[in-house]
């Protein structure tokens, strides 16, 4: 749905030139919810505001939805655009406007006639679970409820994308439950394909299918969460599963084992023990609920060295599991 080819953005400012996006290659499937993860000034807002062209990349070319957008003239942008969809941290509401009349604000744009955008902004409101707040003003609403305005106008133009800059990050915990459920009860009913941006693991882990994360412009990694967790070395999983430090333990093999997509990970050290007769003392642990099932790893402590525990491992990394020796 949506394909960035060899994005490449940079500022000028005061004589210095900011590569913000380094030559990204990015593929997000129609019906996905898709976080880009990394931490301030790694780039994301600027590949996300590439993607509707707020932001003309220098170099290389944005296709949503089977279109280059970066080959359209000015006019047939601008009517591209009302199919790709943007919700804002801050929300960036009208606030002389009620809910509704917020809601309707890109309709009129649109030049849809009044009883028609009566009628889309009551389906819309109703949609986002609003539809009792329609005449309250921004001022009157909480966080949460701002950002069901701000979605609610997102949808408008009946978008197949919507576009999340770190649209929880103002929002105490629980609303930000709330409005990541939304998001993906919209995703699940409206069949829209979801490009976020966020420093907050916890957003990738609750309803990303996919996820990439970003450092210094560049793709650090990418692809489906679960994949990405089972890949040996990945930052996302470090993130994700915080053992702490490696205990040294002398004389024995510590091993972090990876359980992703259902699995066997609950019998594993019992296997060992029936078939190896090795007793691994489990040192620490971690399970995570993600968008798509659940998601482990495991601190386990192996008596003896490594080239010892070659057998147990081997059977370990050929039930599926992911193994990697710490230390
Ligand atoms: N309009 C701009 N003019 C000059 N430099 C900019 C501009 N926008 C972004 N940058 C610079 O580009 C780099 C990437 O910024 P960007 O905002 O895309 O990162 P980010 O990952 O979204 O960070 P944050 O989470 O803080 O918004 C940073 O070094 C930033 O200072």
């Amino acid at each position: 749905m949506i394909q960035l080819h060899r994005l490449r953005k940079a500022y000028r400012t005061r004589g210095r030139t900011v590569v913000a996006v380094d030559g990204v290659d990015l593929a997000v499937r129609e019906g996905e919810v898709h976080g880009v993860l990394g931490r301030s000034g790694a780039g994301k807002s600027t590949l996300l505001r590439c993607v509707n062209l707020l932001e003309r990349p220098d170099e290389g070319t944005v296709t949503v939805g089977g279109v280059d957008l970066t080959s359209l003239s000015e006019r047939r942008l601008r009517r591209h655009r009302q199919r790709i969809g943007m919700i804002h941290q801050h929300f960036a509401l009208l606030s002389s406007r009620t809910a509704a009349g917020n809601v309707a604000f890109p309709l009129e744009v649109m030049g849809v006639g009044r009883r028609e955008r009566a009628a889309r902004v009551a389906e819309l409101l109703d949609l986002v679970g609003l539809t009792d707040r329609a005449h309250a003003y921004p001022a009157q609403l909480s966080g949460g409820q701002k950002q069901r305005v701000g979605i609610a106008r997102a949808l408008a133009g009946r978008p197949k994308v919507l576009l999340s800059d770190e649209a929880t990050s103002a929002l105490d915990p629980e609303t930000t439950t709330s409005i990541l459920e939304l998001l993906r009860d919209l995703n699940r009913r409206l069949g829209l394909t979801i490009l976020l941006i966020t420093h907050e693991m916890e957003v990738v882990k609750r309803i990303c299918d996919s996820a990439t994360l970003m450092r210094e412009g560049r793709i650090i990694e990418s692809g489906r969460v679960p994949d990405l967790l089972a890949r040996p070395g990945s930052a996302l999983g470090q993130e994700m599963f915080r053992l702490g430090p490696v205990p040294v333990l002398p004389g024995t093999t510590v091993v972090d084992v990876t359980v992703t997509g259902g699995g066997t990970g609950e019998s594993f050290v019992a296997d060992l023990a029936r078939t190896y007769d090795v007793d691994a003392r489990i040192l620490a642990g971690t399970i995570e609920n993600l968008a798509d099932g659940q998601a482990g790893r495991l601190r386990i402590a192996l008596p003896g060295s490594a080239e010892a525990n070659e057998a147990p491992l081997r059977h370990l990394r050929e039930a599926g599991l992911t193994v990697e020796v710490a230390r």
